[in-house]
Order: C-alpha cells, then sequence, then structure tokens
C-alpha cells in the first residue's frame, strides 16, 4: 500500500498542536525529528544507550511527519491540515518556517520508521523508560522500569514535559496516594505513579488512540489493578478529589481550567503540570496562583517548563 508522508518544518513549540492536527485529519502515525535531540548532551551515568544519526535530524527547529493514506481527498486533507497549522498562530503558538512538503512512501518505509529514534533512557533517579522491542537489563535494585509501546500516541516517555512530570511525581507521589493523569497519552505517567506506590490512579484522555494505548501499556506494565483508564475531557470523568493530579498539556489549556483543578485536588495536596513552554511559564504561574494554588517548584528542561503547586490545607 502506498502512504504520502507529509512532512512540516517547524519549532518545538508547536509539535504537540501539529501531532494532534494530524491526528485528526486521519494521520496513522506522526513521526518527530528534533534537531535538539541530536545536539542534546548525552550523560553516560545513567546508562543511556544512544546510537542517533545525524542524517536523521533536522539542522534547526523540529520536522513532523505525519502519514496518510492514499485517498481521493488527499488534496483536501493536505489544505485543511495546513489551514489548522497556520491557524494555530491566533493562539500564540510559534509554528516556524511552517514549510510543508509531501512524498509518497511504501508501507514498510514508515511502519517501523519512527522505532530507530527511540531507545532505552534513564529519565530520572529511579524511572528508565525501555521501548517493548530492547532488551534492557537494570543497572540498580531500586530502579523503576516503564516498558513503552507508545504507537501512535503522545508519550514515548522521553519529551521534556514528560521526563518533568516523572520528576515531580516521584518527588510528590506517597505510597497510598490517590492520583489524577489528565491527558495520559501512553499512560506514561499513570503508570509512573503505580510504580511509586499510588494506591489508585484515574487516568483519562480526549483522544481514543490515546486510551487505547494507554489501556495496553497499563497491562504491559502490570498495574492494572491500580490504573483505570477514561475517555473523557478533562475532568468530566474524575468525581473524586486526589492527593495527586497531573497534566501535561499545553500551556493554554492548563490556564484555560485552572479553577477545575484546584477542585479535585484535595486541600495539602499536590498539582504537577507540564506542557508549558517557557515564555508562558509566567502566565500559567499568574493562573494557578488566581485559582489559590501556591507554586512549590519551577522546573526547566531545554524550552520546556513543569510547575509543582500546592491546594493549601
Ligand atoms: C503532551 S501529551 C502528554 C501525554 C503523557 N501524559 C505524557 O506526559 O507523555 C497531551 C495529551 O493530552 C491529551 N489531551 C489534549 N486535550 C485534552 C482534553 N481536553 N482532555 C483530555 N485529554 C486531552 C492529548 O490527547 C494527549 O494525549
Amino acid at each position: 500500500m502506498k502512504w504520502s508522508e507529509l512532512s512540516i518544518h517547524t519549532k518545538n513549540e508547536a509539535v504537540e498542536a501539529i501531532s494532534n492536527i494530524l491526528h485528526e485529519a486521519g494521520a496513522s502515525g506522526v513521526v518527530i525529528e528534533d534537531s535538539a535531540e541530536y545536539a542534546k548532551p548525552r550523560e553516560d551515568q545513567f546508562g543511556e544507550i544512544y546510537a542517533l544519526n545525524e542524517d536523521d535530524f533536522p539542522k534547526s527547529g523540529v520536522i513532523v511527519k505525519g502519514y496518510l493514506s492514499e485517498s481521493s481527498f488527499l488534496n483536501e486533507t493536505v489544505e485543511e491540515i495546513k489551514a489548522a497549522i497556520t491557524n494555530l498562530t491566533n493562539y500564540n503558538i510559534d509554528i516556524g518556517d511552517n514549510v510543508v512538503s509531501i512524498i509518497e512512501v511504501n508501507e514498510e518505509d514508515w511502519a517501523t520508521a519512527w522505532k530507530q529514534y527511540y531507545h532505552p533512557v534513564k529519565i530520572s533517579e529511579r524511572f528508565t523508560i525501555v521501548p517493548t522491542w530492547e532488551e534492557y537489563t537494570p543497572v540498580s535494585t531500586d530502579e523503576l522500569i516503564i516498558e513503552l509501546d507508545p504507537g501512535m500516541a503522545f508519550g514515548t516517555g522521553t519529551h521534556p514535559t514528560t521526563v518533568m512530570c516523572l520528576q515531580g511525581l516521584e518527588k510528590v507521589v506517597k505510597p497510598g496516594d490517590t492520583v489524577v493523569d489528565i491527558g495520559t497519552g501512553s499512560g506514561v505517567l499513570s503508570i509512573g505513579a503505580a510504580m511509586l506506590g499510588a494506591k489508585s490512579v484515574h487516568a483519562l484522555d480526549l483522544d481514543e488512540v490515546a486510551v487505547r494505548s494507554a489501556k495496553e501499556n497499563v497491562e504491559l506494565n502490570k498495574v492494572s489493578d491500580t490504573v483505570s483508564v477514561f475517555h473523557g475531557n478533562l475532568l468530566d470523568t474524575v468525581k473524586e478529589p486526589a492527593d495527586v493530579v497531573v497534566a501535561n498539556i499545553l500551556a493554554e489549556i492548563i490556564m484555560s481550567f485552572t479553577d477545575d483543578a484546584f477542585s479535585i485536588v484535595k486541600p495539602g495536596g499536590l498539582y504537577v503540570t507540564s506542557g508549558i513552554i517557557g515564555a508562558k511559564r509566567d502566565d500559567v504561574k499568574v493562573a494557578l496562583e488566581n485559582s489559590g494554588f501556591v507554586i512549590e517548584e519551577v522546573l526547566m528542561m531545554e524550552d520546556w517548563v513543569a510547575i509543582i503547586a500546592r491546594r493549601p490545607q
């Protein structure tokens, strides 16, 4: 079968939104080639395993590739995608050069293309993310290993926002806590929370593909007794306040529901949030504070920010 590979040269900030646009337009897979990923200094101390090829990465910015099956509507779909991407500037999202190109590819070229970028990676004191198709021998006895097959969902576990959320959860989740994970993607943060001893985790996502992927990864990591995955918009499915709430979504979305988020964090509990590009850090902090949260810590990695905030007693 023939597929059309649509490549969009953009900026880091727009990657998630463009990935969503491609998924919504019916793309059967999204590959992200980030210049920063190749340039990033690698540390050996955590036993990271990398074998990256410079030719696989753009010289600057990020290339997001989506794969569309050949259909008679291809031209219209591509035009809709272009319009939706241009529309992101109305939300103050920097889309960079926004150079769009399209080529025809064979199925076997893309079905496994993204796997070459994805290897075991130690992302915090305790967590190592291991793709399901890789062999990995733990380096230390208290290492927590999350096995992931992200499939078509966001969340290889190695995006800076995900890494910071896992680091945040590692700091705040105590055995016996209840946790809510808003926008669970591949389920990586919920699985992490369960491994840290959470009593129950309510994971949810608006995207059916993510819900399926999260359910599979929850099974794979043997935490289905703790993690329940729901299909829903923001807090629609959440009935009980939790000790810890985590949300790794875009800054604009986080700012749109800080009051509701406050109401589902127990008094004294914590809200870990990311998906926030550096330039929007202060806007999100102010929105959280206006809803009553007290900022405890701000983490930064590359262009991204994560905020840990507490609901006072
Ligand atoms: C940046 S990804 C984070 C995935 C994962 N939690 C991680 O940290 O790697 C954001 C996720 O939020 C989901 N999402 C976006 N808007 C949402 C909404 N209104 N309600 C629920 N989920 C949403 C997307 O489908 C996507 O899976």
